[in-house]
């Protein structure tokens, strides 16, 4: 049976969920590239203010290789540490304190200068599962989280959020962990094996995967095949490139 309403049709792989939790930063919104480059300026200044002992850990931070597997959607802190010790640097409160507030920095004058924007398959898809009649949450590790969806426009389309602030406030364990997404489902009333994970981060699909969540989807906007690869590893179901893959063929664009 192809779920047609609204004039809209989503892929059979939707079909049986009532709800979708989405990540936010480069699911959303184009902003995880914004915290990947204030990252790689915040974490070389500290390598090269305090190389590590070992030469061979003093490399750069690279996008590909550090970005993904430490920094990417984990919180501001957890990330740091992570970094911080995949180099044998110690990754104490101080220090963590200091390199996120860099980055906390960093990043907030590049949103002021370029602003952020959303991605339109994403968009499409959040109305076509609310014409379909499912609940759609947004969930996120960034403080920023609500600030940048209201910033693009698309706030109002999520029937609950969860960020950074509120993960905080209820001391919530940070992705892979899955307790954010699990919050969101809670609040859409959705048991999480009759709910989709949507993820672009190696720790989000595995907290998908370990919350229990009837289906992860993997985004890999590279489409590399190293990263769909990954992203299958840590608990993907299945890897689009776009959210307009998961609209059936025929579906307005
Ligand atoms: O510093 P913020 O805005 O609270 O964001 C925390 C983390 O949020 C995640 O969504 C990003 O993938 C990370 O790169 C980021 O560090």
């Amino acid at each position: 049976m192809t779920v047609r309403s609204g004039g809209s049709t989503l892929a059979p792989a939707l079909w049986d969920v009532d709800a979708v939790v989405l990540d936010t930063d480069g699911v959303i919104t184009d902003s995880a590239r914004v915290h990947a480059a204030a990252w790689k300026d915040a974490f070389d200044a500290f390598l090269s203010e305090h190389p590590p002992e070992d030469p061979t850990q003093r490399r750069p931070f690279d996008i590909r290789a550090d970005y993904l597997p430490y920094v990417d959607g984990r919180s501001r802190r957890d990330g740091a540490a992570a970094f911080l010790a995949s180099r044998g640097l110690d990754p104490s409160a101080e220090t963590v304190r200091a390199v996120a507030a860099d980055k906390e920095r960093l990043f907030t004058a590049r949103l002021r200068e370029n602003g952020v924007g959303v991605y339109p398959g994403t968009v499409r898809l959040v109305h076509a599962l609310r014409r379909a009649g499912k609940s759609v949450a947004a969930a996120s590790a960034s403080r920023h989280a609500r600030e940048l969806l209201t910033r693009a426009g698309v706030l109002e389309l999520f029937h609950a959020l969860v960020d950074g602030g509120e993960a905080a406030r209820l001391e919530l364990p940070g992705k892979p962990h899955p307790d954010l997404f699990l919050e969101a489902a809670r609040r859409l009333g959705v048991p999480p094996d009759r709910a989709a994970v949507v993820e672009d981060a190696l720790a989000g699909v595995e907290a998908g995967r370990s919350g229990g969540f009837a289906l992860v989807v993997g985004v890999d906007r590279t489409d590399s095949a190293g990263t769909r690869a990954g992203l299958a590893r840590h608990g993907a179901d299945m890897v689009v490139t776009d959210l307009g893959e998961l609209l059936a063929a025929g579906a307005p664009q």
